[in-house]
């Protein structure tokens, strides 16, 4: 499989088009299960693919991935009998594309491969069915533009939505059907059992610029089911976090858990990095919790603005000028080349990487494609 995976991948854009013009062309009741624009779809289905090709020797990871593949195409009413669909158009696309190398043994492996992946993903999905919606309606019941093109928005589901801090939503707007983006819970679970998201419209964004620009008090949103295994640590060990611009969603949720649970009391950095000081939209409320909480510690950092007054810099040399952080449990979020960055230098600095932890909200995606667009 990895083999003939090898041939396919230089000529992913075109294998996905192929894919799924075939699997319209022949199942034309299909189309009106994906989104009107396809370019994210197609970088899912191969990120996914790689993700699944190239971890086939790990199986435990891999069928914790299906896991929650299969919960998460509930939201899409997909049915055991669209595998045997997609499974067909996906092995006619394989088979064209690895001509040059293709032979009846890789047949039988993608066959297999497939079959037993469809399996873990039909079966998840039926246990997931027998406690819990296939999707929530929320109500907006907030609404506060923080900057320009920022909004942090408060849900409330029709339904208990239960998630750890730290994970994700999918979401859909009614501007768009169809078109879903993951986005972070930025708050620990709560009593009455609302949600809190910060967006920043992204241009060319279909689902963050309608949730910042065009939702209002009072509309509806669709979410799936929470995912993602950045949560809070078990240990009490003092814990560092690193939030880039709304990067911060996750690790507020995080926070806000390790401050008021008793088990844990661990000293909890958080360095929060904008481009401008006037990009640190949640810095009011981070000064809040840290006024009522003197183990929390809250370090803004700002980037592009030469006059500013407090800690300035990239937040990855910022992380590095404040080490060491060895014997910390880190957690880092934001654009993925700061993530990237700051989980280098944190390594070289002799943090090991089993104690950093990061999201994958779109694990399914291609590197530079937009998370939370
Ligand atoms: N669960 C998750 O994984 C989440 C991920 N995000 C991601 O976080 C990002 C936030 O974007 P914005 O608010 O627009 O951030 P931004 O572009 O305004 O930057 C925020 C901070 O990151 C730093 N930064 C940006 N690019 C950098 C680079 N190449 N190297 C070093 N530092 C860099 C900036 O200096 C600033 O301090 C988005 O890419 C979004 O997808 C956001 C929320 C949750």
């Amino acid at each position: 499989m990895k083999e003939s995976f090898a041939v396919i991948e230089p000529v992913a854009d075109k294998a996905a088009a192929y894919f799924y013009g075939r699997l319209f062309a022949e199942n034309p009741h299909m189309r009106a299960m994906f989104p009107p624009a396809m370019d994210t779809q197609r970088d899912r289905l191969f990120g996914a693919l790689t993700r699944i090709v190239w971890s086939l020797d790990s199986l435990d990871g891999l069928s914790s991935f299906l896991g929650e593949l299969g919960r998460g195409h509930r939201r899409y009413g997909v049915l055991p009998e669209h595998y045997t669909t997609l499974g067909n158009a996906l092995l006619a696309t394989v088979r064209r594309f690895a001509a040059e190398v293709w032979s009846p043994e890789m047949e039988a492996a993608w066959l297999a491969a497939y079959t037993a992946a469809a399996d873990i993903m039909i079966t998840s999905a039926e246990e997931d069915a027998r406690t819990s919606p296939a999707w929530w309606t929320a109500e907006v019941i907030g609404h506060e533009l923080r900057a320009p093109d920022i909004a942090v928005i408060t849900l409330r589901p029709g339904e208990p939505l239960p998630y750890l801090p730290g994970q994700h939503v999918d979401v859909q707007t009614a501007r768009w059907p169809r078109v879903w983006r993951p986005f972070s819970i930025a708050n620990a679970p709560r009593r009455d059992n609302t949600v809190r998201l910060h967006v920043r419209a992204v241009p060319g964004g279909w689902v963050s610029s309608a949730l910042v620009g065009h939702t209002r008090i009072g509309d509806t949103v669709t979410l799936g089911a929470p995912g993602g295994t950045m949560t809070p640590p078990e240990r009490g060990r003092d814990i560092l976090c690193v939030a880039g611009g709304t990067g911060l969603a996750p690790l507020k949720a995080i926070v806000e858990h390790v401050i008021t649970s008793d088990a844990t009391p661990p000293r909890v950095r958080l360095l929060y990095g904008a481009r401008t000081s006037r990009e640190l939209y949640d810095l009011p409320d981070l000064m809040r919790m840290r006024s009522r909480v003197p183990r929390l510690e809250v370090v803004p950092v700002v980037s592009d603005e030469p006059r500013y007054g407090g800690e300035r810099g990239r937040l990855p040399e910022v992380v590095d000028r404040l080490r060491p952080w060895a014997g910390h449990e880190v957690y880092v979020c934001g654009p993925d080349d700061m993530v990237e960055e700051t989980i280098l230098r944190l390594q070289r600095g002799g943090v090991p990487p089993a104690d950093i932890h990061r999201d994958r909200p779109q694990e399914g995606r291609r590197r530079g494609a937009h998370c939370h667009t």
